[in-house]
């Protein structure tokens, strides 16, 4: 498959002078094209700077980020981001609808093709019949669709995740979760997603990258070797989920044992 993104020798600072904070230091990774990759990290450990970085939101102090080939600077058309608080990232006076249509109106579509591809999109996260409502007359998991779908009618090189089920709750989480994985298969999207939950992570990725806390360095890259059709209960309690998991616990509570000892 070919490479979707490519970060390399990745450095970012904050602050000056005895002020300085080093978030991140010399993360290199690819991401394949069609990959669902997930990031996972103790709190604090620098994601969302990552995050930042690669959606060109950031200027990193050294390194490059590439998309399709090309470097990141400035926040490229061609990716879109879901946030973890979809409360604040829907526009509460536009309805789902128009939700969905927002980016595309700067992207000089046809009306008629950007109204398909709003259908298309909330057909794709089963909520093809509430293209009328308001974001506040729907639950807390429905919004959270509705961001996906926003960010999938954009029909993004690359869909960036930050922490995006985190505000939901455990079953509604689950039904996410498995949406996405759905999704994500059906469309051949290629998706980053930053969790601090190592379940989550192994359950949804087909590779796990590794981070250890601040500075954020790449402690494993691990392939996901579970089958592509995963199941809530089975998957979890399966010997092959269970050992992975073990793995990263084990890896991050190792960086966190050595942090403390320095
Ligand atoms: N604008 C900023 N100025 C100074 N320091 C910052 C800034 N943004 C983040 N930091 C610091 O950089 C480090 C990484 O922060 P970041 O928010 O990227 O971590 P995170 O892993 O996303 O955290 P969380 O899991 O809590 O969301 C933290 O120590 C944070 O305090």
């Amino acid at each position: 498959m070919p490479t979707m993104l490519e970060v390399s020798d990745l450095n970012h600072r904050f602050g000056t002078g005895e002020n300085v904070h080093l978030a991140i230091r010399d993360l290199t990774f690819t991401v394949e094209t069609g990959q669902l990759a997930c990031i996972v990290g103790p709190s604090g450990c620098g994601k969302s700077t990552l995050l930042r970085c690669i959606g060109g939101l950031l200027t990193p102090s050294e390194g490059t980020v590439k998309l399709h080939g090309d470097q990141v600077s400035g926040v490229p058309e061609d990716l879109a981001v879901v946030f973890q608080d979809y409360s604040r990232s829907l526009f509460p006076w536009l309805t789902v609808a128009g939700n969905v249509e927002f980016p595309l109106r700067s992207r000089r579509l046809p009306r008629a093709e950007r109204r398909a591809r709003v259908r298309e999109a909330l057909d794709w996260v089963g909520l093809g019949d509430t293209q009328r409502k308001f974001p506040w007359q729907l639950s807390g998991g429905m919004q959270q669709r509705v961001s996906i779908a926003r960010a999938l009618a954009s029909r993004p090189a690359l869909l960036l995740m930050d922490e995006p089920f985190a505000s939901v709750d455990a079953q509604t989480r689950f039904e996410l979760e498995d949406l996405l994985r759905r999704v994500q298969r059906e469309q051949g999207s290629t998706v980053l997603l930053v969790t601090h939950d190592i379940d989550e992570s192994v359950y949804l990725a087909d590779r796990v990258l590794v981070l250890s806390s601040s500075p954020a360095s790449i402690v494993a890259d691990l392939t996901v070797d579970l089958p592509g059709e995963r199941d809530q209960i089975a998957t979890r309690e399966s010997a092959e989920f269970v050992a992975l998991r073990g793995e990263v616990a084990r890896l991050l509570q190792k960086r966190e044992v050595a942090q403390e000892a320095n």
